[in-house]
């Protein structure tokens, strides 16, 4: 290894792989910064943030977007010996050879009596030798431990990556997949389909990279884990000893119910938000071998599990005695189970990594599914139209009666490319509201082109509402959120036209510092109530836990108009350290007295996912890392004081919500840059940006359609899919309260773009 001069990061690139080189130039000084090592020419280089970790002298790792070499492994793993050798015998046994392969075993040992068999069997998966070799070892009486390490340590030296075979990943709908060590391999036959698949692979169709933002692909990191095993054991102990507090205990301290509306944008844009996220992320809890969800808590909550009953999956959130809440109905334990990994059997080392069920671009995978098998559920097959629900003369997404995903008492129950479809009512209108811009858009093709078939109508529709969406997203959701200043720094700013901003070597998947924390500052933005007006005059008063996972109100006939008018008319609330009690104390609540509390699961979520402290974020931005709780402030640093031993010790989502906002974003710096960096993975590692043109993308639109499509505004789709009973007119800039200069216009006002479709006559 060869020390070199720490790289300073500038803000704009978290993801800029080019100039990996130029920074890390050799130059022997103390800082820990460590020269990459040199990726054989069919891997490229990742993850350049370890670049700017000082302390990060090992982590440069070679990867085909998510694996790193084994090299890059050993060198974690012997960092971790040395400062940490008392979690590691593993680790130790490894760099020991087989002399203390009785360590390892003891390891493993340990481990089973705390928390059962699976867990082992969950560590041996990184180490367990191949059948062949065991087979070998029992023809050479061999003691199959001595084979186990020796493995292990070919495993851990081995640079080149093979060719074998990996039949569990994720779920496939086809069976092109082939796979090899450590570079799941879609196999892209036709790379130059027009139309993206629906479960994402081949966006980016060089070796290695097909299935780069697939579904049950998993995440990425922009830092290496904060797992204390190195491996998946969640982040517990405060950097001075002791454990760092219950996700609950920090919740209910550091985040009370403030109404603090945002002056300037509506609830849509929280709406609009979480929809983007159910496009692009969905991490899913582990279950039982049954598909039954875990139970982690015992007598109705009021205990946590005993250990010997302890599924390994369990991280049960504790709750005080003395919380002002839970005490109330006498909850001292609250039900969490960890993500989902990856399983990479074949790839013996590595920690774990979360999966995303969702295809990570911004596909319109929350409208369309991510297998052919579903879609095929949600489609007519005739006209190019997605399945209805006819009600009333309205269209409402298809019911289903697999009540699963909604309370046993609701009446009404949906179905969409995503499950979460009835999570909140609100994004049950949002999901429906694109239900029905593909269907006006396919009836609108289709008489266009009557010598169309189905599936060219479905299939130009689908291409043509993801670019609406991503239009949306680009163009009128994240300048608002992010702010102009890092808009610019980032590059995302674009001209009209076609775009320059492909990159194949950007990897699109979403990282876990943006699933597990950043984008969960929505969860601020929500407000507790909606204020339902009919017509002019104050309607009903709904309480968000009444309506989630229990859309029956769809079924009311002015709801979905009156929906769109609160979305577009009520304040979201500012992003800040107040959370609505709808959230923080009654998610899910069915009929109980209490529910879930969201900000303990974002807590809870980002130490299962191994995120590293939000000092380590504010050095991945170019910041100094904060050393005392003064540093933090007046306001918010007695109160991280409360919870917190050391201020190295903050949950970056926490860590987060509490800075300022600056730069016309609606978040702090740090949000905003893993935000930005995310958004531009969406549109630079994806070969079908709506406004890549012919020489990158297959499905290209012409100039002339471009043209037309970035007249899209989330305002002309609302008013061409209202039902006409209680809207009529909309503000022009959709995601703005109205105000002087964004009045409410009659919905066939031209002030509101429309597009000309007769461009797509054939
Ligand atoms: C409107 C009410 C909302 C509800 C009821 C809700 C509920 C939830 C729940 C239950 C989870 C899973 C928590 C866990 O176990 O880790 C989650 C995850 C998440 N939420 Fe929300 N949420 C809402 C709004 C939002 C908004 C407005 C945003 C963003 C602007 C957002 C962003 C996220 C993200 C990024 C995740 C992680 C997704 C994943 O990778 O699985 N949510 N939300
Ligand atoms: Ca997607």
């Amino acid at each position: 290894l060869v020390t070199i001069e720490k790289p300073h990061l500038p803000h704009n690139h978290l993801t800029d792989y080019d100039k990996i080189p130029d920074r890390c130039t050799t130059n022997n000084n103390n800082n820990k910064c460590v020269k990459p090592i040199q990726c054989p020419a069919h891997l490229h280089m990742n993850e350049i943030s370890f670049c700017s970790m000082p302390e990060s002298t090992v982590g440069i790792c070679c990867t085909t977007g998510y694996n790193h070499s084994f090299e890059g492994h050993y060198k974690i793993f012997k960092r971790s010996i040395s400062e940490n050798s008392n979690n590691n015998q593993i680790y130790k046994a490894i760099e020991n050879g087989k002399e203390t392969f009785a360590e390892t075993l003891e390891y493993f040992d340990n481990k089973s009596d705390i928390i059962g068999k699976e867990n082992t069997d969950f560590h041996a998966q990184f180490f367990k030798p191949s059948d062949n070799k065991l087979e070998e070892a029992a023809r050479n009486n061999k003691a199959v431990e001595e084979i186990f390490i020796e493995t292990a340590l070919e495993e851990l030296r081995r640079l080149s990556v093979q060719e074998t075979d990996l039949n569990t990943f994720g779920e496939t709908d086809d069976k092109t997949t082939k796979t090899k060590r450590c570079i799941l391999e879609a196999s892209c036959t036709n790379v130059n389909r027009r139309y993206r698949r629906v479960d994402g692979r081949c966006n980016n169709p060089l070796p290695g990279r097909g299935l780069w933002g697939s579904s049950g692909f998993p995440m990425e990191r922009l830092l290496p884990p904060a797992y204390e095993d190195s491996i998946w054991k969640p982040r517990q102990n405060s950097v001075l000893g002791g454990k760092l507090l219950s996700p609950r205990t920090i919740s209910r301290k550091l985040l009370p119910d403030v109404d603090r509306p945002h002056p300037k944008l509506n609830l849509l844009t929280m709406q609009f938000g979480q929809f983007i996220t159910h496009d692009v992320s969905q991490s899913a809890s582990i279950t039982l071998t049954n598909g039954q969800p875990i139970e982690c808590c015992g007598n109705n909550g009021s205990t946590i599990l005993p250990p010997n009953l302890l599924h390994f999956a369990c991280l049960p959130i504790s709750i005080d005695p003395n919380d002002e809440f839970y005490s109330k109905f006498n909850q001292r334990c609250m039900n969490f189970v960890r993500s989902q990994l990856v399983s990479n059997q074949d790839c013996k080392i590595g920690y774990g990594k979360q999966l995303s069920r969702a295809t990570h671009f911004i596909d319109g995978s929350i409208i369309y599914g991510t297998t052919v098998r579903l879609l095929a559920t949600l489609r007519t097959f005739s006209g190019g139209k997605l399945r209805v629900f006819n009600h009333l003369n309205r269209e409402l997404l298809p019911q289903t009666n697999n009540r699963t995903q909604c309370e046993t008492f609701a009446r009404a129950c949906f179905v969409a490319g995503d499950s979460r479809v009835n999570q909140i009512i609100s994004l049950t209108a949002v999901q429906t509201l694109f239900l029905r811009e593909h269907n006006r858009i396919a009836g609108i093709l289709s008489s266009l082109n009557p010598h169309w078939k189905d599936e060219t109508i479905f299939q130009e529709t689908r291409r043509l509402i993801i670019a609406k969406l991503q239009h949306i997203a680009f163009n009128e959701y994240l300048p608002l959120i992010i702010g102009h200043k890092n808009f610019r720094v980032f590059s995302l700013n674009e001209p009209k036209g076609y775009s320059k901003s492909y990159n194949p070597d950007i990897n699109p998947s979403i990282t876990n510092e943006f699933s597990a924390a950043a984008f969960r500052f929505g969860h601020s933005t929500v407000d507790g109530k909606f204020f339902v007006h009919d017509k002019n005059r104050l309607d009903e008063i709904i309480e968000i836990p009444d309506v989630m996972l229990e859309p029956s109100r769809l079924l009311h006939l002015n709801f979905y108009d009156e929906i769109f008018r609160t979305l577009t008319n009520q304040p979201m609330q500012s992003v800040d350290d107040s959370i609505t009690r709808g959230l923080s104390q009654f998610l899910f609540r069915g009929r109980n007295p209490f529910g879930f509390d969201l900000a303990s699961l974002n807590i809870q979520r980002g130490r299962d996912h191994g995120l590293r402290p939000y000092n380590d974020y504010l050095e991945l931005g170019g910041r100094k890392k904060i050393n005392t709780f003064a540093e933090y402030g007046d306001e918010v640093g007695p109160l991280l004081e409360q919870v917190y031993k050391s201020p190295h010790d903050v949950d970056l989502w926490i860590g987060g919500l509490m800075e300022r906002a600056k730069h016309g974003s609606i978040f702090g710096p740090t949000f905003s840059e893993i935000i930005a960096d995310q958004f531009v993975r969406f549109k630079s590692g994806d070969r079908y940006y709506y406004k890549n043109g012919p020489e990158v993308n297959p499905g290209f639109f012409t100039p002339k359609q471009l043209n037309e499509i970035e007249k899209t505004s989330i305002a002309r789709i609302i008013c061409d899919n209202s039902d006409r009973i209680a809207l009529f007119e909309q503000a022009p800039h959709g995601f703005v309260l109205p105000h002087e200069g964004n009045k409410p216009v009659p919905c066939d006002s031209n002030i509101i773009p429309t597009l000309d479709y007769s461009f797509w006559k054939d």
